[in-house]
């Protein structure tokens, strides 16, 4: 049996009640191999061992007074993962599915993305079963302030530095910067996706979705294609998906859905992004809001989408961007978008593919970017952020939007390069896990056992 797989089944023993975590490390493990093979070192210092365990992870009661004045508790966490390239970064999640084995999944990746980015950043991310949907702005400012009361201790601008995912946005950002300032009296950079009027960076809010169109078209580029006049399946509604269609918009793409926990829009003729925004960041309501407003929209709710499938990828599209959620491609969506022509996927979300669906766009040769490549912009972009609050100073938009460029340009030709080194062209997950691994694995043995 490999080094990975005896690594892989030790873990699946031990986390048996965390399927989503050891979704992301069979993913990873299983494309290491090769490199694995080239040097024995990786083995003779249990890298795999150590790379698939935390540092350390808090978790925390958190405990917060609603506007009924009844006393609410919830559990929060930070999975500090590993710091051997930089301080630990990676966003808090707030969503009801929020519990360990979700947040290791994600800063798992997080440690191959943030080394893919080029930047000196290591791999983290926090979060708690907190449900901002339907909280009063108070109640959103109350459970902030409670969770920096317990997480201000873990974190620092050289130590750990968390930022915005699911749930987390500007506004509970602001929440949980003003709390940090008032438990330390430090005013430092120990949140990114910050409010830009203190020491947020132009084109943070932007990065994610903006990223994620700049690597689908550095693959189509790389293969004498391109995003221009293509129809585009985008899911999600929030900060990725909304600047994804953006972005596409601006190299003459049309997004043609969009999706959120409750149904998804199709609009043969584009998604009209500025409704978008008044809708979810805005109104924060529900995409009934947006077929309100747009007549020519056809909303489908979840209730309604065919049996087994994803309403968005079946609507006939060149390039798919998932860009909602954990596992919402399967194998049945992966194989529809397929027969329906999709030649292009890149995925903003985190793990939205399950590893079947990912077979089959490997499977199939279309140019297939995995999350922790294609959504890198936004922790590449965070990193950004830090470099600006280090010095005291700030970037604009377009020095901000060249780097993310460039830094994405730079990831699809690492990846693509190390894919072509370990003789399997174009297969971007191989070349991505790969080339995030190394940089980490080797920093790791030079630092030692610790
Ligand atoms: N923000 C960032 O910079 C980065 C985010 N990501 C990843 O991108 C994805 C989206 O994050 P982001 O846009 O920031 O988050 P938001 O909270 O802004 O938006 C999330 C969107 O996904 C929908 N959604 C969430 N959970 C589900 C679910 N279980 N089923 C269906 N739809 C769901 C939400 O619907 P509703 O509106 O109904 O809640 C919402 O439209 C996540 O996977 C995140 O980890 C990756 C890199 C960076
Ligand atoms: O900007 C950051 O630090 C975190 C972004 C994030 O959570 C992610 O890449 O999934």
């Amino acid at each position: 049996m490999s080094y990975s797989q005896q690594v892989f089944d030790n873990l699946s023993q031990r986390y048996s009640y965390q399927p989503e975590f050891l979704q992301a490390v069979q993913e990873v493990l299983t494309t290491l191999q090769p490199a694995l093979d080239k040097n024995p070192a990786y083995e003779k210092n249990k890298i795999l061992e150590r790379i698939v365990e935390p540092e350390r992870t808090f978790s925390f009661r958190v405990e917060w007074i609603d506007d009924k004045g009844q006393i609410q508790v919830n559990r929060g966490y930070r999975v500090q993962f590993n710091s051997a390239i930089g301080p630990y970064k990676g966003g808090l999640r707030f969503h009801p599915t929020v519990n360990e084995g979700v947040l290791k999944f994600l800063g798992f990746e997080q440690i191959f993305k943030n080394s893919l980015t080029g930047t000196p950043i290591g791999g983290a991310k926090g979060g708690s079963d907190f449900d901002p949907k339907g909280k009063s702005d108070n109640e959103v400012m109350r459970f902030c302030q409670a969770f920096m009361l317990q997480l201000h201790r873990y974190i620092g601008a050289t130590i750990d530095v968390p930022a915005g995912d699911i749930g987390v946005g500007g506004r509970e950002i602001g929440y949980l910067y003003g709390m940090y300032k008032r438990l330390t009296t430090k005013y430092e950079g120990i949140l990114t996706g910050k409010p830009l009027n203190f020491g947020g960076s132009l084109a943070r809010t932007e990065a994610t979705g903006y990223g994620t169109v700049y690597f689908a078209q550095e693959m189509l580029k790389a293969r004498g294609d391109s995003l221009e006049g293509k129809k585009c399946a985008v899911s999600g509604a929030g900060n990725v998906a909304i600047y994804c269609c953006e972005k596409l918009y601006q190299v003459g793409a049309t997004p043609v859905t969009v999706s959120d926990s409750r149904g998804a829009i199709y609009d043969p003729n584009g998604i009209k992004v500025d409704v978008l925004k008044q809708v979810k960041e805005v109104e924060r309501a529900s995409l009934t809001r947006y077929a309100e407003l747009v007549p020519t929209a056809k909303y489908v709710a979840v209730a309604d989408y065919p049996a087994g499938l994803h309403y968005v990828w079946t609507v006939p599209c060149d390039a798919a961007f998932p860009c909602a959620t954990q596992n919402e491609v399967n194998v049945e969506d992966a194989k529809t978008l397929l027969k329906n022509g999709c030649k292009c996927v890149a995925e903003g979300a985190n793990m939205p593919s399950s590893i079947d669906a990912i077979n089959a766009f490997l499977a199939s040769g279309i140019a297939y970017g995995p999350a922790k490549a294609a959504n890198a912009g936004g922790v590449a972009t965070s990193q950004l952020e830090m470099e600006q609050n280090a010095g005291m100073t700030a970037w604009t938009f377009e020095e901000v939007d060249g780097k993310l460029f460039n830094i994405m340009k730079n990831i699809f030709l690492n990846a693509d390069e190390t894919a072509k080194e370990f003789g399997v062209p174009g297969n971007l997950v191989l070349g991505a896990n790969i080339a995030g691994f190394r940089k980490v694995a080797d920093a790791m043995i030079a630092q030692g056992v610790i």
